[in-house]
């Protein structure tokens, strides 16, 4: 499992380690600042070959700390170093002060005021510099900063050498580091080193723009040092990662009934493709029947289309609440195509709530626990009053919104995340999701390139298209449906709906990859057979 952390819960484990004497802070600081040296000359081999030019900018916490110990390592290899440091030398922490002092054996250091007031940054513009290493902020960025940023855009601008690095220690300076949002200014670098394990920001809105490239270094915190009462396991985020091969395996004496009745509601005449693109993702991914819900008037248009995804009729609400006397119909994905008058009319039934609810009206005392996967305009058709989705959703539902969605049902949520951050730690895309959940009483999948995944516990994971796995082909019409039928086709199978929504999200992106350049919606399932097969080949998987 790959843990995402919080700039506070990043701190509360290094203070453990230190407390309980295993490990000194300078130790730490040591470690970071060779690891960040070792990414450099694993990434950029041709630095190693000759000795170069390197500016290092230094702020007044323990990032700049990291940076004098990068300065130090540099010029020992034999590297020209100018270090500067933007921030009062007497008022560094004492770890940052002590690699301060000991750069200070080996070279200069060019003191700024951090206050944009007094800026003189023309001497940033070192000619021959070949690298710039970011240790201005790390992990306590407050507040943009205005002044260091104008400074580091002239270096780099002035700079005679076209292809200069730039390196951030931890995390470029101006991103939040539990966000992933910028506040006001960023250095963007080429590669950002960062220690123990990933930050939120790093995976979430503008990080891997700003980041370039992540590196883990490993500074000797024991593993699982995190799992102490300070942090809380449940508060930490997980990377969504490959599933196991197992989890969407067939056995061999399972029949079709063994992997659940997919319902997929689809809208009026000549809207129906969103609803068969979902119901093929719900086959595929593995549902052992899948069927498409429609009227009369929509019966000829599916037929002509579908072969192995069955079609049943249900004309209004009171026709798909018999339908559903059939247990065995266990998944129902809304919203797709459905149009938000029907999805007005259908919601409440498939949710077992009974008639359409009117204002406030109170959950239904005990709705059948069928899985139901909400998209669309089966969110959309709440924006005007979401307090009545919420009274019927239950703990089996998934809901899928985009940002649009997401801000039509959560409009307050939505109003915090978009407002320009000015100070550090930003509202981020995990605290919006996870308080959703809570409010909705039901999973939440926010999509995106981070896409966002939460239950009302509490649980929480990022599903990043991003870095190695970048899948910008999914930004196409029809995408989101098919992840909402996969989703279904899991839950069917199932699948918890965390579960089912990590997976779904996991492997729709890596339908996207396996694709690649001119994918259509249609492509995605198709591509499911070659992608589980990869699955059953790969080496197991880490247990969690
Ligand atoms: N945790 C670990 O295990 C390890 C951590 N390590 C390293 O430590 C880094 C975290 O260090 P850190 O906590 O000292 O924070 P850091 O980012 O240096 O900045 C804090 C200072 O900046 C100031 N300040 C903030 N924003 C500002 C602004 N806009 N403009 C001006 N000032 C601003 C802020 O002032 P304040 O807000 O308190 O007034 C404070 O003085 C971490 O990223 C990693 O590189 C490694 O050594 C290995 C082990
Ligand atoms: N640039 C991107 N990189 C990775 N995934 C993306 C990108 N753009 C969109 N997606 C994904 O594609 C899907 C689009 O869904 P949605 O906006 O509902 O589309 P539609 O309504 O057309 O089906 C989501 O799963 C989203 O996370
Ligand atoms: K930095």
């Amino acid at each position: 499992m790959t843990k995402l952390l919080t700039a506070e819960q990043m701190r509360g484990i290094e203070t453990a380690a230190i407390e309980s004497g295993s490990v000194t802070g300078l130790e730490l600081m040591e470690r970071a600042g060779r690891g960040v040296v070792e990414a450099v000359f694993a990434e950029w081999p041709d630095l190693l070959q000759a000795s170069h030019i390197a500016v290092v900018l230094c702020g007044p916490g323990n990032n700049g700390g990291d940076g004098f110990v990068v300065a130090r390592l540099l010029k020992e290899w034999g590297w020209e170093v100018r270090v500067f440091l933007y921030g009062d030398p007497d008022s560094l922490p004492p770890d940052a002060r002590a690699n301060y002092k000991r750069w200070r054996e080996l070279g200069e250091v060019t003191v700024r005021d951090i206050d944009p007031a007094s800026l003189q940054d023309d001497d940033l513009a070192v000619p021959g510099c070949s690298l710039i290493v970011d240790g201005l902020f790390g992990t306590g960025l407050t507040r943009p900063f205005r002044g260091p940023f104008t400074a580091f855009a002239q270096a780099r601008d002035l700079s005679d050498k076209k292809d200069v690095r730039v390196v951030a220690i931890d995390t470029p300076s101006g991103l939040c580091a539990d966000s992933g949002r910028i506040l006001d200014t960023a250095i963007r670098a080429d590669m950002s080193v960062t220690f123990h394990a990933a930050k939120l920001g790093h995976y979430l809105d503008r990080g891997p723009s700003e980041c370039g490239k992540i590196v883990l270094c490993d500074i000797g915190l024991k593993p699982g040092s995190e799992s102490r009462p300070a942090v809380p396991p449940d508060e930490i985020v997980r990377l969504v990662e490959r599933p196991a091969h197992a989890a969407l395996a067939k056995r061999a004496d399972h029949h079709k009934y063994s992997h659940g009745h997919a319902l997929i509601l689809s809208g009026v005449p000549g809207t129906g493709g969103a609803a068969r693109l979902a119901a093929r993702a719900a086959l595929r991914i593995g549902a052992g029947l899948v069927s498409v819900v429609c009227e009369d008037a929509e019966v000829a248009e599916h037929a002509a289309q579908l072969t192995a995804i069955m079609i049943k009729r249900a004309n209004g609400a009171a026709a798909l609440a018999a339908l559903l006397e059939d247990e065995r119909l266990n998944a129902l994905c809304l919203g797709p195509g459905l149009g938000v008058d029907r999805a007005r009319d259908l919601v409440p039934v498939a949710l077992g709530a009974g008639d359409p609810p009117s204002r406030g009206r109170a959950r239904s005392a005990s709705p059948p626990r069928r899985s139901v996967v909400l998209d669309a305009d089966a969110l959309t058709a709440f924006a005007e009053a979401p307090a009545d989705l919420f009274a019927m959703l239950h703990e089996r539902c998934v809901l899928t919104p985009h940002a649009g969605e997401f801000g039509r049902l959560f409009p307050d949520l939505a109003e915090r995340l978009d407002a320009t951050p000015t100070k550090g730690p930003a509202y981020s895309k995990v605290d919006a999701t996870r308080e959703a959940a809570a409010r909705a009483g039901c999973t939440i999948l926010f999509k995106g390139p981070d896409t966002v995944i939460a239950e009302p516990s509490g649980q929480a994971s990022i599903n990043a298209a991003r870095y190695d796995r970048a899948a910008p082909w999914l930004a196409t019409a029809g995408s989101g449906d098919v992840l909402a039928g996969f989703i279904t086709g899991l839950l069917a199978r199932g699948m918890s709906p965390m579960e089912a929504a990590e997976t779904g999200a996991w492997l729709h992106v890596e339908c996207a990859r396996a694709f690649g350049p001119g994918l259509i919606a249609e492509d995605l399932p198709e591509r499911i057979p070659e992608v589980l097969r990869d699955l059953e080949h790969a080496a197991p998987r880490r247990a969690r």
